[in-house]
C-alpha cells in the first residue's frame, strides 16, 4: 500500500515556534505542496488569535501550497482539509460513527473537539495569492483542561482516551497526507459540489438550532445547510441567513 502521496514534500522538525509560521518562511522557495510536521510547537496559534498549546505526542502540522485559483475557491480547501482529517481519524481508529465535522472546520469525537484547522494565506505582489497554509492541530494523546477553553466552547477531547488508539504524529501525518491527496484530487477535478455533499453527510447538528457568533453579533437559528460558497446557512424567524465566518456554539 502507498504510504506517502506522490508530489508532496515532507519536513519533520523536532521543534518549531509554529508550523504555520514556518510555512510562511519557506513559502517563497516551494516547488510543490509540502507538509511540515512539528514534533514540538512552542508558539502554536489557533483561530481568531487564540494560542494553541501542543504537548509532546499531539499532532501539529501545516500543509503549505501555492494555489492558483481565486481566493474564494482557495478558501474552500478548509472543507477539503476537514474531510481529509475525518478520513485520517477513521483510518487510524476504525470508528467512523464516533467522528463528526463542526462548521467551519473542527473535528468532533464523541461530541468533543479533537482537532482544529487554521487557514492562513498571504497575497502576492501584483495581486493573487502567494501561498496558503492549512495548519492542523490534533489532540492525539492529551486535550487542554476544559477551564482553559473559552466559556461555552465545545469541550476538548483526546483520541487516545476516547478510543484507545495510540497513534504517533508521524503515523497520523501519513494517514492525513494520503486522505488529503484524495480529496484534493476530487476538488481540483470536480469542484466544490462533491466536497460539500461529503462534508454535509458528516456534519454535526445539521437540522438543529445552533448559535453563530462573531465579534460583532450573534445569530441563532436552525442549521439548514452549507451553501455552494461554504457559508453556514441558518434559518431564523427573520429568514435565511448566510454566514461566511463565525464561531459556532451548540
Ligand atoms: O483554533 C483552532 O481550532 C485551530 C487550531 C490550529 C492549530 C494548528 S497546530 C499546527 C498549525 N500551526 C499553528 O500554529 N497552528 C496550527
Amino acid at each position: 500500500m502507498q504510504d506517502w502521496p506522490s508530489g508532496y514534500g515532507k519536513r519533520v522538525l523536532a521543534e518549531v515556534d509554529s508550523t504555520n509560521a514556518e510555512a510562511a518562511r519557506i513559502a517563497a522557495s516551494l516547488t510543490g505542496p509540502e507538509w511540515i510536521l512539528g514534533l514540538r510547537q512552542t508558539k502554536g496559534r489557533g483561530r481568531r488569535g487564540r494560542p494553541w498549546n501542543d504537548p509532546a505526542g499531539n499532532f501539529a502540522a501545516t500543509l503549505v501550497m501555492r494555489p492558483v485559483e481565486t481566493p474564494d475557491q482557495i478558501a474552500l480547501r478548509s472543507f477539503v482539509a476537514s474531510l481529509a482529517l475525518y478520513d485520517a481519524f477513521v483510518a487510524v481508529s476504525g470508528r467512523p460513527d464516533a467522528f463528526a465535522l463542526k462548521w467551519p472546520n473542527d473535528v468532533l469525537l464523541n461530541g468533543g473537539k479533537v482537532a482544529g484547522i487554521l487557514l492562513e494565506s498571504a497575497g502576492a505582489v501584483g495581486g493573487g495569492m502567494s501561498h496558503l497554509s492549512i495548519g492542523i492541530g490534533v489532540n492525539l494523546v492529551s486535550a487542554p483542561e476544559p477551564e482553559n477553553v473559552e466559556a461555552g466552547a465545545t469541550h476538548p477531547v483526546a483520541l487516545l482516551s476516547e478510543t484507545g488508539a495510540a497513534v504517533t504524529p508521524e503515523e497520523f501525518l501519513n494517514a492525513l497526507a494520503l486522505s488529503y491527496d484524495r480529496y484534493e484530487t476530487q476538488f481540483s477535478t470536480y469542484g466544490f459540489a462533491p466536497i460539500r455533499e461529503a462534508w454535509l453527510a458528516r456534519a454535526a447538528r445539521l437540522g438543529e438550532v445552533i448559535t453563530a457568533r462573531t465579534s460583532r453579533d450573534e445569530t441563532v437559528g436552525t442549521f439548514e445547510t452549507v451553501d455552494t460558497s461554504g457559508n453556514l446557512v441558518l434559518k431564523t424567524p427573520q429568514g435565511y441567513v448566510a454566514i461566511p465566518a463565525a464561531d459556532v456554539f451548540f
